[in-house]
């Protein structure tokens, strides 16, 4: 299990994670999403250790981390332009790994055929495809047998061939019980993989959801004479109206039916009345559109 507690980072007077908690629970797998420059790195760092918190605090299965006698195996992490050399092969580079955490070279050989990569075990590093050295990252994390995975945009680079691997591969640990987190900026991946979805925007958490609930945060397109005169009728606790052109509103938090009534009972025009569902992809840019604006107005 992974526990963000209240987390907050910040650099100078930049505040990159703000007051940010979530849980990842063994047993799935949690998509940790936000748009560029949200903070999710950041946060893989501080659960990790490789960063401190300017305040809150992380476990890794009820722990800091950095308290952990065998970190390989507590938590396996793939981590963004993680460095290999160039001039190591893929199992020169993971026995170095194995060796300094007391691993047997068998589990070497085991992660390579876990990751496809066996046919090119003894190819130079500095030769691999973005998705190959993708591969070697996943498993080097998964090199010393963890309870929780952790990785950082790892279908980042991959083909879709690449992304039904690591989709495979992810749901096979949560289903053995282990905690399985995954980062991405892109939701249309995320879904496929997730059954979890965390999402933050400029460090805040913006949504701790199931990729199922979070399709069903639909609205409704309304076409109307009188916009205003329909906005005052429905307008409720929990009902939010957009005004979305001169006839045009978007409704979320009431249904189709209850506007139509609505606009019926006075006598007001409706030219359209559509409910909408917003693919995920629409859904998570709608939520994350303010934090992605603040970043290229910067
Ligand atoms: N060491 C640092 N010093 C100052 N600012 C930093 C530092 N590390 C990260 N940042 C800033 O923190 C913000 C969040 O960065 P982070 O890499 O965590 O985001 P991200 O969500 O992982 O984005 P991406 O998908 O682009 O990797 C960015 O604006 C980044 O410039």
């Amino acid at each position: 299990m992974i526990q963000v507690r209240e987390v907050t980072k910040r650099y100078g007077a930049k505040t990159v994670v703000d007051h940010l908690s979530f849980t990842a629970q063994p047993g799935q797998v949690t998509g940790f999403l936000g748009p560029n420059g949200a903070g999710k790195s950041t946060t893989m760092r501080m659960i990790v250790g490789l960063d401190r918190p300017t305040s809150g605090d992380v476990l890794v299965n009820g722990k800091p981390y950095a308290s952990s006698k065998a970190p390989l195996h507590e938590i396996g992490v793939l981590l963004e332009a993680k460095a290999v050399h160039p001039g190591r092969t893929a199992v020169s580079h993971l026995l170095a790994m194995a060796r300094t955490h007391g691993i047997p070279r068998s589990r070497v050989d085991e992660v390579l055929a876990l990751a496809g990569l066996s046919e090119v075990a003894h190819k130079r590093v500095g030769a691999f495809s973005l998705g190959m050295g993708q591969r070697l990252g996943i498993a080097a994390a998964l090199l010393g047998d963890p309870a929780v995975v952790m990785l950082d945009e790892p279908v980042n680079g991959l083909d879709p061939e690449g992304v039904l691997w690591v989709r495979t591969l992810l749901s096979g640990l949560a289903a053995e019980g282990r905690t399985v987190m995954l980062s991405s900026h892109l939701m249309s991946e995320v879904s496929l993989i997730a059954d979890h979805l965390v999402i933050v925007g400029r460090g805040k958490l913006l949504a701790d959801t199931t990729v199922a609930d979070f399709v069903t945060s639909e609205g409704v397109r309304v076409v109307t004479a009188a916009p205003d005169a329909l906005r005052t009728v429905i307008a409720a606790p929990g009902v939010t109206v957009t005004s979305t052109g001169a006839e045009e509103l978007f409704v979320t938090g009431t249904s189709a039916r209850e506007i139509g009534l609505a606009a019926a009972t006075r006598g007001i025009p409706l030219f359209e009345l559509t409910p909408q569902n917003a693919s995920l992809e629409e859904a998570f840019m709608d939520l994350t559109r303010d934090a992605v604006e603040y970043e290229a107005a910067r």
